[in-house]
């Protein structure tokens, strides 16, 4: 354990009746990039603010390395439109340096938009703000939750890019979410196939080719390396689920 960030040990957890997460065990060592794939609703979110310690779970351990510094990047960012919030002003949310703000926008590629509402980002530029903030406290963990979408083909390869790029010259350890194996899999040390329980974990090499995973996303996802994707909900930063009929508010 003593080299381990963090690790979830049988893991379960359940909103009401449903359970989401059965069994998880799982470890993060450092300077690793561990992916999270699976369908909707397989309780990747869930798991993820497990680990982040958002979330209890009903029953199973997580074990934190003392002093752990994390830096999450959420699904989605709700932010109401009525509200004015420049990207400036969200960033020093986090009470660190303007000049901290600066280089990490910089680090990130948009320090454009240092003084753009954070409602007018595009896609790419949301997501890459995102990562900025999520690298404001120097994090010895990068958790990051979709971190390519809304993001074109071409910009989620160079967000990839980015992330590996972070991870080499920082030595943090990268957790993300991704919904295809393909583009990810330049960038992953290692993935683990979610759907409730883990169907299957490895090189991303031995999951593309694990009958569980196949199973899962089918050969044919595999060779259009195009995976559709809908929400049924959005996230708020602490990862709380707005469904989209609700408007606002978090469901606890
Ligand atoms: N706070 C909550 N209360 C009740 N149900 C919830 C809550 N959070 C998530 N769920 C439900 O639990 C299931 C797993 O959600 P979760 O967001 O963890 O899945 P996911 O794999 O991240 O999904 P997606 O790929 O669509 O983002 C979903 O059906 C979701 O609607």
């Amino acid at each position: 354990m003593s080299q381990t960030l963090i690790s979830l040990n049988k893991v379960t957890h359940a909103y009401g009746e449903r359970t989401v997460l059965s069994n998880i065990s799982l470890e993060l060592k450092p300077e690793e990039i561990v992916t999270l794939i699976g369908p909707n609703g397989a309780g990747k979110t869930t798991l993820v603010r497990v680990v982040l310690g958002l979330q209890k779970p009903d029953s199973g351990q997580r074990t934190i390395k003392r002093g752990l510094r994390i830096g999450y990047m959420p699904q989605k960012l709700y932010v109401d439109n009525t509200m004015p919030l420049t990207v400036k002003r969200f960033l020093s949310l986090t009470n660190q340096p303007l000049s901290d703000v600066k280089n990490a926008l910089g680090r990130t590629g948009v320090e454009h938009v240092i003084n753009s509402p954070v409602q007018s980002l595009s896609g790419g530029e949301l997501q890459r703000t995102l990562l900025a903030r999520a690298l404001l406290h120097k994090p010895h963990l990068l958790v990051l939750d979709e971190p390519v979408q809304g993001v074109d083909v071409n910009g989620q390869k160079e967000l990839y890019k980015l992330i590996t790029e972070l991870r080499n010259e920082q030595g943090c350890s990268v957790l993300m979410v991704s919904h295809d194996l393909h583009l990810v899999m330049a960038s992953t040390d290692k993935v683990v196939c979610l759907n409730h329980h883990i169907c299957c974990s490895g090189s991303p090499l031995q999951v593309r080719q694990d009958p569980a995973y196949l199973k899962l996303f089918g050969r044919e996802s595999d060779e259009l390396a195009i995976y559709t994707h809908h929400h049924d909900h959005e996230h708020t930063l602490k990862g709380n689920v707005v469904h989209k009929a609700d408007g606002n508010g978090d469901t606890p």
